[in-house]
């Protein structure tokens, strides 16, 4: 009795899954579609000023032209094709932009690339309703880390996603909620059938984040294995960064060729990963060589290599950004910009290379998360100084976020 009662439960879950699935089919194809309807009133807006104002004809001219390519780039509106083996390893053709707020001949080249930020997020309407600017998961979070997920999950809320979502253990979970009233949290990372407990909400999340705080337990790492292999069934873009990374440096194939992902090692992880990729150490002396290899072995996904400057590259260019933080290094900040990464790599993947100037919208999303993260950092130190940490940097998220994307 009780066994039936409990399938036909389940066969009603699955049905409610199911229709929810289509119907934010349905409904995200209309917002793609107002999308597009807004940003070609907004064309024939720019097109009208231009036309009367040489002002702004001066300033049309600074947008950013397409940059040199290889023969074989791809085209990013079309051609995200995760199953292609595309690494090679031949030498490529570095294209670098390096930014900073101090250096007055980097100003263009920086504006540009915010501009292209700027492109990707959506305008904030009246007309919207909730769901819609974003849905994140964060896998992560386990007896020992609580914080980590925590920081990702809020961050990807202060930036604009409207429903943050964190799988964690059972043991972490009061712990989360109880910072925050705002996360949703899902007990579920330890439980038996936990691939499929996350599996069953993967429909109605835009991306996800596999690590902050997921610790090194070889069933949780297993358990993380299959959310990554459930996600790239489903095409949606993957953040990984800490733990997530170690579970890469052991077994790369599960995301080699997946290019809706981006991984973001720090100094450690970068190594770690690089020398399981390259079999090689890495080489002090050519940062963006390693990189860019780096990438093009894991097949062209995305790499942000964290660091004084941050190094992102999808093997074919290396962005740079050096946008001014500060010398304070506290744990979590990593966590901060996986967070952020989560919704901007959404908002980047749903515009397309369209809004993105023919570039890669991962890389113009990695480089608005690597921003948003050192100026929320520069913001926290001014005011704490040496005291500053991960939860004053949140704190400044949405201030940073307006002053670079905003004004
Ligand atoms: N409040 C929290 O809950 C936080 C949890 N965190 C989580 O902590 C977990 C572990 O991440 P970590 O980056 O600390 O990872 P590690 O434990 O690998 O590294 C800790 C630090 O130890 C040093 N280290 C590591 N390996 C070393 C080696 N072989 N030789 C010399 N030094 C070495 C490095 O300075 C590194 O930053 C992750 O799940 C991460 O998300 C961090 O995000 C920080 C904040
Ligand atoms: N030396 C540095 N100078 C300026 N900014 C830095 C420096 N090192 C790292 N950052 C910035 O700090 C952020 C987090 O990088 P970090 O290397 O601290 O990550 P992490 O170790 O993974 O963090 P976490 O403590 O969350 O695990 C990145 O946005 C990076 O730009």
């Amino acid at each position: 009795m009780m066994e039936k009662f409990l399938q036909q439960s389940m066969d009603t879950d699955e049905k409610f899954y199911r229709f929810e699935e289509q119907r934010l089919k349905i409904e995200d194809k209309r917002r793609e579609a107002e999308h597009a309807r807004e940003l070609q009133m907004l064309q024939m807006l720019g097109q009208m000023l231009a036309g009367i104002s040489s002002t702004v004809s001066q300033r049309s001219q600074s947008i950013p032209t397409s940059p040199p390519r290889r023969a074989n780039h791809r085209s990013y509106a079309d051609n995200f094709n995760y199953n292609a083996m595309t690494a090679t390893l031949s030498p490529p053709i570095v294209i670098e932009r390096s930014f900073s707020l101090h250096r007055t001949h980097t100003l263009k080249d920086m504006e540009n690339i915010f501009q292209l930020v700027r492109n990707v997020i959506p305008p904030l309407t009246g007309k919207r309703h909730k769901g819609q600017d974003g849905r994140i998961g964060i896998v992560g979070g386990c007896r020992e880390y609580t914080g980590a997920p925590y920081f990702a999950a809020i961050t990807a809320l202060k930036v604009g996603a409207d429903l943050s979502h964190v799988f964690c253990t059972k043991d972490a979970a009061t712990v989360i909620k109880s910072y925050s009233p705002e996360l949703i949290v899902h007990p579920v990372l330890d439980s038996p059938n936990a691939i499929h407990e996350v599996e069953k909400w993967l429909p109605r999340l835009h991306s996800v984040v596999i690590g902050p705080g997921l610790g090194r337990d070889e069933v949780l790492l297993e358990t993380a294995k299959g959310i990554i292999e459930k996600s790239k069934v489903k095409g949606i873009p993957i953040i990984i960064d800490a733990d997530g990374l170690w579970l890469i440096s052991q077994q790369p194939s599960l995301i080699q060729g997946y290019q809706r992902a981006i991984l973001t090692p720090n100094y450690m992880e970068f190594s770690r990963l690089y020398e399981a990729m390259l079999r090689d150490p890495v080489d002090s002396s050519d940062h963006h060589g390693c990189v860019l290899r780096l990438s093009q072995a894991m097949g062209n996904l995305t790499v942000v290599q964290k660091g004084e400057r941050d190094l992102i590259s999808d093997g074919e260019k290396v962005l740079v950004c050096s946008h001014e933080g500060s010398s304070r290094r506290c744990g979590g900040q990593g966590d901060l910009l996986s967070g952020s990464l989560g919704v901007l790599a959404h908002w980047a993947f749903v515009a397309g290379a369209e809004k993105t100037n023919g570039q890669n919208p991962f890389l113009v999303a990695a480089f608005g998360a690597c921003s948003l993260t050192r100026q929320s950092n520069h913001q926290a130190f001014q005011k704490f100084g040496r005291s500053m940490t991960a939860s004053d940097m949140v704190s400044e998220v949405g201030t940073a976020f307006n002053k670079l994307f905003e004004t």
